[in-house]
Order: structure tokens, then sequence, then C-alpha cells
């Protein structure tokens, strides 16, 4: 097997030390890949060639239009290439190849949208205060960005970062998450076809606690964005504040789906499954923390049990499979425990609460699509992210109470609510306390808008507009057109 290599300064290159790493399938534990597995050395390698590029120029100085004709060629290859990438996101995730197939479009989207708005902004001229005077506002590139990604959607997750930090002409070196690196480095192959000069883009495949934590602290890196666990943002977020570098953290949610007695019943069960049960619930903005008003609770309980009953599990390569496996055994005992917790707190098992037993799952780390009832806000269960296919139901009766339950959580980055009165929806919305709120709709996200979490779900905002600004310094230009002595001293 070929081992995958970092890719530094515009060359392919091994692990300085010669360490390798195995990549799992987790649907039945088979190697699939044995990649580079770097440390801080190869780290600081990848960082001054990204520093060093950056003070040359040659992107930061490429016109915007430029920068933008090569993100959307990226675009292409993307598009190109669409099903071997989803095969390899499905191979590496264990999500289901339709799911991958989705995603791959999705980040095509990102690349061509970042492509288009690149050289949108000229800059502004604003109205001086002072007479024969201009004042101009433009943008820059911040410089050398860290950017950190996850396992659960890891080149999408991945185009967030590079998409924007390319059109604003910065550069950038990557590390995604060691479990599922594949596509990254695939993508890190299509950038290199696609023009992106040697030193823009650079690639560091290891572990968070080694090339992650260096990426963090480096003095030499002016910008860290992250995506991943709060705890894990909170450390990135102290290591980088030793050269003051910007930080964009985008973070876990435990987000609620308030189910009003008014809303379409059928949509409603329908779409409280879609919100939870994609890729087994590893979804950061999975709608877990179902809020059911009182008088359709134990009905919408009932509908919500006979359907969870019939999700088909298995193979992400099989056409007739609806969920796969969660990633690592690590993860798998850990949704375990968060059940279990659950179940001691006081939640009961309406359905699920543990390992299927069909033995072709056997190997997998699979776990059942389950629901939680008699939850209440205070309970573990209910307040921290499993990242698992686990919905919590809490009941409500007043509009008051649901909004209340609803902000009860250090999270804020995503929520919904059903209904079929417009007017309670859009009070209810502006109350909530997250980046993204849907009205009869859960986990829709597309480029031209924003994401990010309100608390502790994180700081910044990608995609949009404002996923662009993370990536660019405001710089004000003012000039004297008559400049005069004044004698003062
Ligand atoms: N808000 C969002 O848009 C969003 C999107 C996807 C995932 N997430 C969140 O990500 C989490 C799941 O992902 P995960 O388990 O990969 O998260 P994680 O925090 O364990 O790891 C994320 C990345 O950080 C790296 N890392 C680990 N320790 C580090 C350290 N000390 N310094 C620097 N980097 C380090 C990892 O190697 C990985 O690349 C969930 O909480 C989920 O909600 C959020
Ligand atoms: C941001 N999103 C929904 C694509 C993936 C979250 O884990």
């Amino acid at each position: 097997m070929d081992i995958k290599k970092n890719y530094i300064n515009g060359e392919w290159v091994p692990a300085l030390f010669g360490e390798v790493r195995e990549i799992i399938n987790p649907y039945n534990q088979e190697v699939i890949a044995v990649v580079s597995e770097s440390k801080e050395e190869d780290t600081k390698l990848a960082i001054s060639a990204a520093r060093d590029a950056f003070d040359q120029g040659e992107w930061s100085n490429t016109s915007a239009t430029e920068r933008g004709r090569i993100v959307a060629k990226i675009a292409q290859f993307i598009e190109r290439d669409k099903e071997e990438l989803a095969e390899m996101e499905s191979l590496d995730t264990g999500k289901t190849v339709e799911e991958s197939r989705g995603d791959m479009d999705d980040i095509a989207g990102v690349f061509r949208y970042y492509a288009e708005i690149a050289d949108k902004d000229g800059g502004e001229i604003i109205d001086s205060p002072i007479p024969n005077t201009i004042s101009k506002i433009v943008k820059e590139p911040v410089g050398v960005c860290g950017q950190i990604t996850p396992w659960n959607y890891p080149l999408l997750q991945a185009s967030w970062k590079l998409a924007p930090a390319l059109a604003a002409g910065n550069t950038l070196i990557m590390k995604p998450s060691e479990i599922t690196p594949l596509t990254t480095v695939k993508v890190f192959e299509l950038m290199e076809e696609a023009g992106v000069p040697k030193g823009v883009v650079n690639l560091v495949l290891g572990a968070g606690n080694t090339v992650g934590a260096e990426l963090s602290a480096n003095d030499n890196v002016d910008l860290i964005s992250f995506t991943g666990g709060i705890q894990t943002g909170k450390g990135i977020m102290r290591a980088a504040s030793g050269n003051m570098k910007k930080i964009a953290l985008e973070l876990g949610g435990k987000n609620p789906n308030i189910i009003f007695a008014d809303a379409d019943f059928e949509t409603a069960v329908d779409q409280a499954l879609n919100a939870v049960f994609f890729h087994a619930g590893q979804i950061c903005s999975a709608g877990t923390r179902v809020i059911v008003e009182e008088s359709i609770h134990d009905k919408f309980v009932e509908a919500l049990v006979e359907r969870v009953k019939n999700i088909k599990l298995g193979s992400g390569f099989d056409e007739s499979t609806q969920m796969g496996p969660l990633i690592s055994e690590t993860h798998l005992n850990k949704v375990i425990n968060y059940v279990e917790k659950g179940i001691k707190e006081g939640a009961k098992v309406a359905v699920g609460g543990g390992r299927p037993t069909d033995p072709e799952l056997q190997k997998g780390f699979f776990y059942l699509p389950t629901v939680l009832t008699d939850c209440t806000t205070d309970m573990d269960v209910v307040q921290n992210e499993g990242f698992g296919p686990v919905i919590t139901v809490e009941k409500f009766s007043t509009e008051e109470e649901a909004i209340k339950l609803a902000n009860d959580s250090i999270y804020g980055l995503s929520g919904g609510v059903w209904t079929n009165d417009i007017a309670k929806a859009e009070r209810c919305v502006s109350k909530m306390r997250m980046g993204t709120v849907w009205i009869n709709e859960f986990n829709v996200y597309f480029p031209h808008a924003p994401w990010g979490g309100y608390k502790q779900s994180g700081i910044g905002r990608e995609l949009g507009k404002t996923g662009l600004e993370e990536y660019q310094e405001t710089k004000h230009i003012f000039q004297n057109l008559d400049p005069q002595p004044n004698n003062w001293f």
C-alpha cells in the first residue's frame, strides 16, 4: 500500500521520522490506507513554507480575479472526481455513499461560491470628516493560516476553510483529523493540479496533540481556524494567545428541535429523524434534543419509535443502507456510556439503546438508533453532546417553556421550530440563542449563508461573505491631498 504523504512547499514528502498510521474502515475494521504520521518538526517545516510563501507575496499579489479562477478550477476537479471522492469519504467515515455524494456537491459549491466572490470587494471610499483628504477601507489577507478539521465531515469542513482562505490570498497549513485524512489528501492533489503556487497550501498529517498543538501555538501562524469539540477548542484558544493569533472556532452542539402540536405531524416526525440519524448522528447540528408539546407527546414518540425500528443499518456501499457505523471503537464506547448514564439519570429507552445483534454488523462500530423519553433538562444526556444516533425527548406545555428549555444549554449552534403558526415561529426563533435557526426545516446549510455558534458553540462564522472576512484584515488608508505644517511644536 502506498504511504500517503505530507504536502509541504509544493512537494509530497514523508514524515521526517518515518512514522506511519493505519486508516481503518469503521464498517469492518479493515486497513484502507497507510498515511504519514507527522510530528512538531514536520509542522514547523510546513509553517516555514507557508510563511515564506506569504512574505514573498506571489499569491496575495495575484489578482483576486485570478485567485478566483484557480479556486473555480478546484471546484471543477472536485466535480470531475466526485465519485472517487465520495467513495473514499464513505470508506473513511462509514457514511453512506449517497450522503457522501451530497457532501461532494456541497463541497464543489463552496469552492464555486468563493471563486465567484473573490473579486467582488474592491474596497470602499468613506466620507472623511477632514477636508482635502481621502479615506479608503481595503481588505487584505490575514497571512499564514493554520486549519484543523474533524472526522465527521472531513472534506466538507476542509472546504469551508480552504476555499475562503485561498480566495482571500492567504497561505495555509491544514491538519485533517488523523482518523479520516484521505479525501483531504486527494483535494491537495487537485489544488496542485489547479495551479496553486508552491508553499501556498501545505498539508501535515498527524495527531492533534502534536501537529495540531504546534499549529495552534506557533508564533509564525497568524490565524487558527478549528472545527471540533469544545474541550479541544478551549485548549486551542489558550495556545493561540501566545502571539494573539486570530481564532475561528466551530464547535459542538446539542441542538433543540421544538415540535408544536399545530405542526404538520407526519412531516415533523419524518424530519425529526432526518435531523439526527444521517451519519449516525455524528453531526454538530443534529437535532438530538427533541422538545415536544405535551398534547402530542405520546403520539409523537410512538410514531418516532415505529419509524426508528425500521432504519436499516449496514455498509455505506449497500444502496439499501440508511445508517452506517460510528467512527471508531473509542467513540462507540463513548456513546454506550452516554446512554447508560442517561438511563441511570431516569431516561427511558423507547427504542434502541444498545448495539445491534445482527452478525453481519459485529465487525463495525454500530450503535442502534435510539430514542430516550422522560428526559429532563438537568440530565447529562440532555445537556451534553453525545455525537451518536440518540434522540432525547422532553415535554413542554407553553411557548415560553419551550424557549426556556431550548436555550437551557451551554451550546448555541442551531435549532428548529415546527408549527403552522408563522407568528409563533417568528417569536420563537427571535428568542432562540443559536447561530442558525430553522422554521419547519432542520439541518439546511449552503455556501451563501453564514454558519457558526452562539455561546460555547464557537467564535466566528464560516460560509457566506462573513466566512471570507474571517480570512481578511481590514485596513484604513488615509491620504492628505494638501499636507501643510501645523506648527504645533
Ligand atoms: N460547528 C461545526 O460546524 C462543527 C462541524 C463538525 C464537527 N463539529 C464538532 O466536532 C466534534 C467532533 O469532531 P472530533 O471528535 O474530530 O473533535 P476533536 O476536537 O477531537 O478533534 C478535531 C480536530 O482537532 C485535532 N486536535 C485534537 N487535539 C488537539 C490539540 N490539543 N490541539 C490542536 N488540535 C487538536 C484533532 O486531531 C482533529 O483534527 C463534535 O463536537 C462536533 O460537534 C463542529
Ligand atoms: C456543519 N455540518 C452540518 C456540515 C456538519 C456538522 O457536523
